[in-house]
């Protein structure tokens, strides 16, 4: 059993729960509205711009050259994302304060990458990857047309093949890393995964509720 067949299983309650939140159902048929969404969007930019650096820190900590090569582009990738996300959606920039959610979710990963473990880092980061893969695909098989759907971009964007290859690249990093891995280890592995998957249920829930400080 590797890595990540066992890890899906596992987390396969969490996964569920995100489809059935109103925040995600929302996104698939249009008719979420654009307050939340562009809630949403603006802490996505925050949370790209720090995932961007956690990723950056993993390229510096993995020892084989292709995963190096794949953390770098991937943490190039979230930048440029977090760009024309910010410039799309987010008009006054200086005026957003980081959610408590979003701010416990990269402060989480970014807790993994100094405890000495580089497969622990890389069990947590994956959520992101194949979570958003498996939510753009059902929403791409509910949302009939993108191009009049009113998230359709959005639901382009993960339900993309050169997005599928990179998940599967980081997928197969993961096993890789389970493989040499001691049991203890891969047990926090499947901690650190099921953690970043309940923060994924989580960041769509504050945009729901717009989430504030209180006080
Ligand atoms: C809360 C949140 N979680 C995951 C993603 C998706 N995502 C962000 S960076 C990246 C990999 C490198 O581009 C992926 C798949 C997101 N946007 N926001």
């Amino acid at each position: 059993m590797t890595f990540t067949l066992d890890t899906w299983e596992r987390s396969r309650a969490i996964r569920t729960a995100i489809d059935e939140l109103p925040f995600v159902r929302g996104l698939g048929d249009g008719t979420l509205d654009r307050e939340r969404f562009t809630y949403y969007m603006a802490q996505d930019a925050l949370y790209l711009a720090d995932y961007a650096r956690v990723l950056a820190t993993l390229a510096g900590q993995a020892t084989d050259p292709d995963d190096t090569t794949f953390w770098a582009d991937s943490a190039r990738t979230a930048v440029a994302v977090e760009r024309e996300l910010h410039g799309a959606h987010v008009q006054d920039f200086a005026a957003v304060t980081r959610s408590p959610t979003c701010l416990a979710y990269t402060s989480y990963l970014a807790s993994l990458t100094t405890q000495g473990s580089y497969a622990v880092a890389v069990a947590g980061v994956l959520p992101c990857y194949w979570i958003y893969q498996d939510v753009g695909d059902a929403l791409l098989r509910s949302a009939g047309d993108l191009t009049t759907h009113a998230y359709g971009d959005w639901i382009g964007t993960y339900a993309d093949e050169a997005f599928a290859a990179s998940v599967a690249t980081a997928k197969a990093i993961a096993d890789r890393c389970a493989e040499g891995a001691c049991a203890e280890t891969v047990e926090r592995m499947h901690v650190a995964y099921a953690t970043a998957s309940r923060y994924e249920w989580m960041f769509w829930d504050a945009a729901w509720r717009q989430e504030t400080w209180p006080v």
